[in-house]
């Protein structure tokens, strides 16, 4: 076979190979995943974003038009997860800037479902991303310390601890330990420090990744939970991260998340390299 092309991008600094596969025949297997997102024998990545139609996922959820492209995301251990808020903006500029999309608004197949996206003039994208539910209360510990949190559902499950220590000087080198009966499929842990009337600090310890310098899912969980304790269902955030800002709209239909989406670089994988790494 070829090589096959990828083109490498990221949002607020969480960033993704992307690999086209209009035909829906790449064998993306998890040895593949692993080896494109390490940094030392890879390209280095938080995780992959595989661009396949619809119709051609066999576990595209009911509901999703087969029409639509599908961004079929995995993370960089290699599991599979529901979303992606960062890499559905940078799946939706590479549809944009190859032709497979006009600018404005489409939308795209996600396994959370349809998500509605705009590709602004300045390149910036706005996904609808659906409800963000706040589902209980647990705690996550960091060296032996408990943080009480809100565990909410964008897609993919979060849980948000607002603390008044300051999120910078949180050791998030390890998973934070966290509750499996709560959160049985492992959980995205974030941190937050409220910095004004609308303008909140996260980190965040993503679920098959690690420490990541952003998350879009994790920002719109963190402003539903900052909303949720302060007795508001509707609100609008900015969110800092270590990769850069975001803005987040949260109300009772649904929540938005508005950030940059950068295409780095595009090339064609070794075809050896490729075989290599398949299982
Ligand atoms: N970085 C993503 C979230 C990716 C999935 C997450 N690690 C999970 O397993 O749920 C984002 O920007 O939302």
């Amino acid at each position: 076979m070829a090589g096959v092309e990828f083109v490498k991008g990221h949002g607020t600094e969480n960033d993704f190979v992307v690999l086209p596969d209009p035909a829906g025949t790449l064998a993306l297997t998890e040895a593949r995943v692993r080896a494109l997102c390490d940094r030392s024998r890879g390209l280095g990545a938080d995780g992959v974003l595989r661009v396949v139609p619809t119709r051609a996922v066999v576990d595209a959820p009911a509901g999703v038009d087969d029409s639509l492209w599908f961004m079929d995301y995995r993370n960089a251990d290699g599991s599979v997860a529901e979303m992606c808020g960062n890499g559905v903006r940078v799946f939706a500029r590479y549809l944009v800037e190859t032709g497979l999309a006009s600018e404005g608004r489409f939308t795209i197949g996600t396994r959370a479902g349809e998500r509605g996206v705009t590709v602004h003039p300045d390149r910036t994208v706005t996904v609808d991303m659906g409800p963000a539910r706040v589902v209980g209360r647990s705690a996550a510990t960091v060296d032996g310390t408990a943080f009480p949190g809100v565990a909410v559902d964008v897609g993919n499950p979060h849980l948000v601890c607002r603390t008044d220590t300051p999120v910078d000087d949180l050791d998030l080198t390890r998973p934070p330990g966290h509750d499996p009966v709560v959160f049985p499929h492992g959980v995205n842990v974030e941190f937050v420090n409220v910095l004004g009337e609308d303008a909140l600090r996260m980190r965040v310890h993503e679920r098959g990744v690690g420490e990541t310098r952003s998350c879009g899912t994790g920002t719109v969980a963190t402003v539903a939970a900052w909303l949720h304790l302060a007795g508001r269902t509707s609100g609008r955030a900015t969110v800092a991260v270590p990769g850069g800002q975001v803005t987040v709209t949260v109300d009772e239909r649904g929540s938005t998340l508005t950030g940059p989406a950068v295409l780095v670089a595009g090339g064609e994988l070794d075809e050896q390299w490729w075989a290599d790494n398949g299982f």
